[in-house]
């Protein structure tokens, strides 16, 4: 179950309180995240910017689950992740989109393959078959504009292309959640706008919140809020 805002009547799949984060420990500790208060609506686009090495990988990979939280509260898609164990961690994985720059591409898999691979590990797709799982990878990577390039392997693919790859497969299961980190990236600016359509699409047809890091302005205006990240600390929003 999802927390609902009874003031506005909406979702709040991300809500943030007194978030602090540390990197090592004792004398060296260092802290990157002070005091991070944020709720991210269901529908809403959040676009986080800042500069170089002010926390916003940090952030983004803490709501993914992907690091522990160690002190405040983090309640992402309902579940706490302040002390959560491991099953609960990997339900929220599996329930999340993922699009990091360094696209973790299975090698031996085909692009299809790849997105297809992204609906097996997904709660939402259980028990559907394999030919309505293929037909909804070839349809996404269509969307992102490789319906020819379909069944190379990633080494026989541009940057830009496995980035394409990469964001089909996040967006194939249709995420309650999706987190990316400069997902316009390798992409030129129609392939770019492309993409963030299909981030809008997400969000109005499926109540998707999405977390985006970037740089990029000409995408900025997809945005429904922009924050930024200074020093480990909210800024604006
Ligand atoms: N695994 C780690 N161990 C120790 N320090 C780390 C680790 N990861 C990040 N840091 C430090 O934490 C701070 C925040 O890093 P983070 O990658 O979150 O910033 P960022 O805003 O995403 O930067 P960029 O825009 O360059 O990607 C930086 O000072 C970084 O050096």
């Amino acid at each position: 179950m999802t927390l609902l805002d009874a003031a506005a009547g909406r979702e709040r799949p991300i809500e943030l309180q007194h978030l602090d984060h540390w990197f090592g420990e004792g004398e060296t500790a260092k802290q990157v995240l002070i005091d991070i208060n944020l709720t991210v609506h269901a529908g809403e686009i959040l676009i986080l910017t800042g500069p170089s090495g002010s926390g916003k990988t940090t952030l983004l990979t803490m709501l993914g689950g992907l690091r522990a939280a160690q002190s405040g509260s983090l309640k992402v898609l309902g579940e706490e992740l302040l002390h959560a164990d491991n099953d609960a961690l990997t339900r929220l994985r599996r329930q999340a989109g993922f699009i990091f720059q360094a696209h973790n591409l299975l090698p031996y898999l085909t692009a299809q393959e790849n997105v297809r691979f992204g609906l097996e590990v997904s709660p939402t797709w259980l028990g559907r078959g394999r030919a309505a799982m293929d037909d909804c990878a070839a349809s996404m990577l269509g969307q992102v504009g490789l319906a020819e390039r379909q069944h190379y392997y990633p080494e026989k693919l541009s940057g830009g292309q496995k980035q394409r790859v990469a964001i089909a497969r996040a967006l194939a299961p249709s995420p309650r959640l999706l987190l990316a980190d400069e997902p316009t990236a390798a992409l030129d600016k129609t392939t770019g706008r492309d993409v963030v359509d299909l981030f809008r699409q997400l969000a109005d047809d499926n109540g998707a919140a999405i977390v985006m890091v970037t740089h990029d302005n000409k995408i900025l205006d997809i945005a429904d809020r922009i924050v930024t990240l200074e020093g480990g600390q909210l800024v604006a929003g």
